[in-house]
């Protein structure tokens, strides 16, 4: 297990209460969707992960270690997270050295942080913009500078709020080849999305927030299957599963895998 929140608690000074009690075990790998309506605690909820907020009760866990015992410095060892806003966390003059930051800040060696930067760069499709200056990229190009300043700093969780807003669609191809990546070595990945696309095809497992609560929390299939309450036509349904429906079929498909598969099994019934 990575992560472990026991009934957590978010009152903000003015009163408000963001986190009513929120438990949740995320295990070593996975691949999780946090979903919920706006003002549902999902940011709050990232905020506590990376040591930015402090429980009002409950106890949140990074690697069977209390967060709130861990500097901030401890955690973004543990802990990467790519902000929805880009410039909330874009300060460095160069592409390169906006990468470089995290990786030197750790006190990684020279060469790992050059292996790092470079890799990251690649990745997020920098590499040709690495003497830019980040402010002088697009929205989209900012926001793969946040991420692969993320990425460089090599740790094992990884949380994304809100990841593909504002991307176009071959930043969204990119950016989920790289998350097929991250997962085949091992990381943990952690979504704020409202986007239900994203979710079918790159997560396993959904949880669904709601009032500070979590109101669901199982398996994506299930999720989009529509096994929820309320049901995930509260959330727009994936492309592929409109276009399943336009077809007439009767139960629905959820990625673009159960799509071939099921237009296969239809083409040999008509053999
Ligand atoms: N700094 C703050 N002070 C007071 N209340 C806040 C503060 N930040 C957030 N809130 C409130 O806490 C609740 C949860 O907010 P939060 O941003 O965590 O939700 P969210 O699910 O991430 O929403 P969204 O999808 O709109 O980003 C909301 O009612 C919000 O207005």
């Amino acid at each position: 297990m990575v992560l472990h929140i026991d009934s957590l608690v978010h009152r903000y000074p003015n009163g408000m209460t963001a986190l009513a009690g929120v438990s949740l075990t995320v295990k070593a790998g996975e691949r999780v969707a946090v979903v919920g309506p706006n003002g549902a605690g999902k940011s709050t909820l990232a905020r506590h992960l990376i040591g930015i907020a402090r429980p009002t009760s409950g106890r949140v866990e990074v690697n069977g270690r209390d967060a709130a015992g861990l500097g901030i410095a401890d955690l973004a060892r543990s802990v990467g997270f790519v902000f929805q806003n880009p410039d909330a966390q874009l300060h460095a003059a160069t592409v390169a050295k906006e990468v470089g930051f995290g990786p030197r800040n750790l006190g990684f060696p020279a060469d790992r942080r050059t292996a790092l930067t470079e890799w990251a760069l690649r990745v997020t499709g920098l590499t040709g913009e690495a003497d830019s200056h980040p402010r002088h990229l697009s929205f989209g190009g900012r926001k793969r500078v946040a991420l692969a300043s993320v990425l460089a700093m090599d740790t094992p969780i990884i949380v994304l709020d809100e990841p593909t807003t504002g991307q176009d669609h071959r930043s969204v191809t990119l950016l989920e080849e790289l998350l097929r990546g991250l997962h085949s070595q091992g990381k943990t990945i952690i979504a704020i999305t409202h986007d239900t696309d994203f979710c079918a095809e790159n997560f396993d497992r959904v949880v669904v927030l709601a009032e500070g609560r979590v109101q669901w929390d199982g398996p994506v299939e299930h999720w989009l299957e529509g096994a929820v309450d309320p049901p995930v036509s509260a959330f727009e349904q994936p492309q592929i599963t409109r276009l399943g429906q336009r077809l007439g079929w009767p139960t629905p498909v959820v990625t673009v895998d159960g799509f071939l598969d099921r237009l296969t099994d239809h083409a040999s019934s008509a053999d």
